[in-house]
């Protein structure tokens, strides 16, 4: 840190950990789950960074501390806090909105006040931890009112914004009651990064209908008081991804190895292992894919004692109704097919309902002939590449939904379209049976785009732009 604060300064919903505290008072973490997490460690580990973000528990207030070469500012949100600014704005308002209305969002003006509110607190944090004219860069759905807020506190920094889930469009993007204050909120940055082309799209159109500003392409240029250009801001993709090395090298050694050789023995050594890793959430298609996976069954196109499917489906935002229904659904059908067409000592469909640390991740990535990624929308899905890092083997096949981030830039994975059951179905087929051949290319090329465009690039390329954008004081 320098004498007067951090040259980087990450802001986030999440601490790249979750914190407990003992009765002694004394402070105990572990990393948590997400793709959020696993794409910005590396980044912080290797800057001389801060990281300001919520602890994952309710009313705990701690100290900014050091741990895994960062150091950790924790935001207090009190419980009142966490259901109606994390679970309600943030997950029951801007996610299903966000994600094509897959589930209904709910408007409640309590909600926004509390995600005001949250978004200033956060602001606040970041600005007494940044040194004069560092780098902040916000992140996510959940903070898009931070770059404003922050700006107006501290001009003299360069803020960027990366949102990682979809940007709308503006039909469904205009039912927010607060979308113009959102745009105000995320025009307080100088770049705003998007998953996807579409995506940063979507936003441009969204401040022409939705503000008095005018763009050029990717550039809005924002007005002063006066009326005149005070500055411009850039919204453009940079679609985000994993430390493809590191996945690469845990899947290589042999304590990995080992268990993936293990998993497929526990299973009964089928012919076919199917896979499925996602949090239980609605926007993941998972019922969809299960619906598959049981009419192949059904339709004795897939043999139940040759084939399994494995479903990691981790726990997440579990006080959300929509979630909670999910979870009937799924289990209400994972017990169905299991109950057709499950033997004595053999599952059709083995469902873990838990959260894995990342060299189980990869000993399952091994461990499957099959990885399955049906995400109804998804803003990148980092599983899919972690899948394909993994197999430096050159075998298995990916099965991908077109509504995917990754979708865009994995050449060589069986893209399918999740709501087209009798189309997704011969895709996972195609997986299952591909020749050899055309499996080893396939995974050389999606290996090749992963292993070169990875999440150090992709944090390289984004803080690249941003420290190249002129200055403020150049438009004045
Ligand atoms: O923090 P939670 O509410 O437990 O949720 C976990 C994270 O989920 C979302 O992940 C998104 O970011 C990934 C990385 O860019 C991307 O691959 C995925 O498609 C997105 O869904 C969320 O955006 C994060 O803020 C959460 O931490
Ligand atoms: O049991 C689990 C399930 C998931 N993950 C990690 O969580 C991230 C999920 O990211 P993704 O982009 O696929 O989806 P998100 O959950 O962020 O929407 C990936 O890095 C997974 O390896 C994990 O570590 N353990």
């Amino acid at each position: 840190m320098g004498k007067d604060g951090f040259s980087l300064v990450v802001v986030a919903n999440r601490l790249p950990v979750d914190m407990t505290v003992a009765e002694d008072g004394s402070v105990d973490w572990q990393r948590s789950p997400g793709g959020l997490v696993t794409a910005l460690e590396p980044v912080m580990q290797d800057a001389d960074g801060a990281w300001v973000g919520w602890s994952g528990a309710a009313g705990l207030e701690v100290e900014p501390f050091d741990a895994d070469d960062m150091r950790l500012v924790p935001v207090t949100l009190s419980a009142t806090e966490i259901e109606r600014y994390y679970e309600g704005f943030s997950n029951d308002t801007l996610w299903p909105l966000y994600h094509d209305v897959i589930a209904q969002p709910a408007f409640h003006r309590h909600w926004w006040d509390a995600y005001r509110r949250v978004n200033q607190r956060f602001a606040e944090a970041a600005a007494a931890q940044a040194a004069q004219g560092a780098i902040v860069w916000v992140q996510d759905y959940q903070l898009q009112l931070v770059p404003k807020l922050l700006r107006e506190i501290r001009p003299d920094l360069r803020i960027g914004f990366f949102n990682h889930i979809p940007f709308p469009p503006l039909e469904l993007f205009q039912q927010l009651p607060w979308r113009r204050q959102v745009i105000e909120g995320l025009l307080g940055a100088d770049l705003i990064g998007f998953q996807r082309a579409g995506d940063a799209s979507n936003f441009i159109r969204a401040v022409r209908r939705l503000t008095d500003l005018t763009t050029r392409g990717q550039i809005i240029t924002m007005e002063g008081h006066d009326g005149k250009p005070s500055r411009h801001v850039r919204a453009a993709p940079f679609p985000i991804s994993i430390d493809s090395q590191r996945f690469d090298d845990l899947a290589r050694t042999p304590e990995v190895q080992a268990r993936a050789k293990e998993i497929r023995e526990d299973l009964g050594d089928p012919e076919i292992v199917m896979l499925g890793v996602d949090r239980l959430d609605y926007t993941k298609g998972i019922r969809h894919r299960i619906k598959a996976y049981g009419e192949l069954l059904q339709d004795g196109r897939l043999d139940p004692s040759k084939s399994t499917l494995v479903q990691v489906a981790s726990p997440s935002r579990e006080n959300v109704g929509a979630y909670q229904e999910l979870r009937e659904h799924v289990e209400g059908l994972v017990g169905r097919i299991n109950g057709e067409y499950g033997e004595i000592g053999h599952s059709a469909i083995h469902y873990l309902h838990h959260s894995y640390p990342p060299d189980e991740m990869a000993a399952l990535y091994l461990a499957a002939d099959v990885m399955l990624v049906t995400s109804l929308r998804d803003g990148m899905n980092l599983v899919a590449k972690e899948y394909v890092a993994a197999r430096s083997d050159d075998n298995g096949a990916l099965v991908l939904s077109e509504f995917t981030g990754a979708a865009d830039e994995l050449a060589g994975a069986l893209l399918v379209n999740p709501h087209d059951i009798d189309g997704m179905k011969e895709a996972i087929l195609h997986g299952a049976h591909m020749d050899p051949k055309d499996k080893r290319k396939r995974m050389r090329r999606l290996r090749r785009r992963v292993l070169s465009d990875d999440v150090a690039k992709w944090s390289e390329s984004f803080l690249g732009v941003l420290s190249a954008m002129p200055s403020r004081t150049t438009y004045v």
